[in-house]
């Protein structure tokens, strides 16, 4: 990215559905090079809001900006486009295409030499393929599968098979990363091993990393600051300290396990 970093910012986001007020006027902003996490019990919003930031629903009012770029109510290909990568909770990995090749469809949007060139092989092409090949070198390195460039990603144990699909959104060269639930379902091991990724791609490629995730030692060790909901509305905001200890937090909590 030659632009400086953009802050990701939120403003009174509202999202209803036949009746329901599933966000409330929610608001808050995504620090450039930070990790953000979203909290809250089951039916706060997270998945809303994952939603809306990502494009997949369409906020009833309020606005998602990147920096001074709007992003409300665009289509999830021009967000990405215009630099907000996504993953899926559920893994979305083609069944039979090698590490390589998943983490290759990351670059699609930044191939340059259309169809036509590719398929003659003309020397321009193929030189954008190998550079193309090189980064997804890189980021298969910097997420630890580095040896497994041509394996089967289907075949790769669960928590392998989430990097490469965090690595995918990587290879899209995005400003912010969204994570919906990374390490849902892992083993412990996996679990450390996908932290240490995350923080590493807030730390090494400066990259702000937005989180839904229900696991709050991870979130209070990686985030940066956490918004959280309850009900579709923002109770409270802040460092994970400040966070934890709020008397609104701890209350939500408690009631959703009455
Ligand atoms: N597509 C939809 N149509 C109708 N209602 C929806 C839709 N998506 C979410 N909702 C409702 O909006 C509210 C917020 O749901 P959401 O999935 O965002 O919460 P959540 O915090 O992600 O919950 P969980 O932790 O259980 O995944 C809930 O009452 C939910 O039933």
């Amino acid at each position: 990215m030659t632009t400086s970093p953009a802050p990701l910012t939120v403003r009174d986001v509202t999202v209803r559905f036949a009746g329901l007020t599933a966000l409330d006027a929610v608001s808050f902003t995504v620090e450039p090079g930070s990790v953000h996490a979203v909290i809250g019990p089951n039916g706060a919003g997270k998945s809303t809001t994952f939603n809306v930031l990502s494009g997949v629903y369409r906020a009833t009012s309020g606005t998602v900006h990147l920096g001074d770029t709007e992003l409300t109510g665009l289509a999830p290909h021009r967000i990405a486009d215009l630099g907000v990568a996504r993953t899926f909770q559920n893994l979305a990995l083609p069944p039979h295409a090698t590490v390589a090749e998943s983490l290759m469809l990351g670059r699609h949007r930044l191939t340059r030499a259309g169809f036509v060139a590719s398929g003659l092989r003309l020397p321009s092409a193929t030189r954008e393929a190998r550079r193309h090949l090189e980064r997804v070198r890189e980021i298969a390195e910097f997420i630890g599968l580095a040896e497994e460039l041509d394996f089967p990603a289907g075949a790769l144990p669960y928590g392998k098979q989430k990097l490469v699909e965090l690595g995918r959104a990587l290879c899209m060269e995005p400003e912010v990363l969204l994570l919906d639930e990374p390490i849902a379902g892992m083993t412990a091991d996996e679990r450390r091993r996908t932290a240490a990724v995350v923080a590493g791609v807030r730390d090494s490629l400066g990259i702000s990393i937005v989180m839904v995730e229900h696991d709050m030692g991870v979130v209070m060790r990686l985030a940066d600051a956490v918004t959280v909901l309850d009900f579709g509305r923002r109770i409270a905001g802040g460092t994970p300290a400040v966070v934890q200890n709020d008397p609104a937090v701890v209350q939500a909590y408690l009631g959703a396990q009455e």
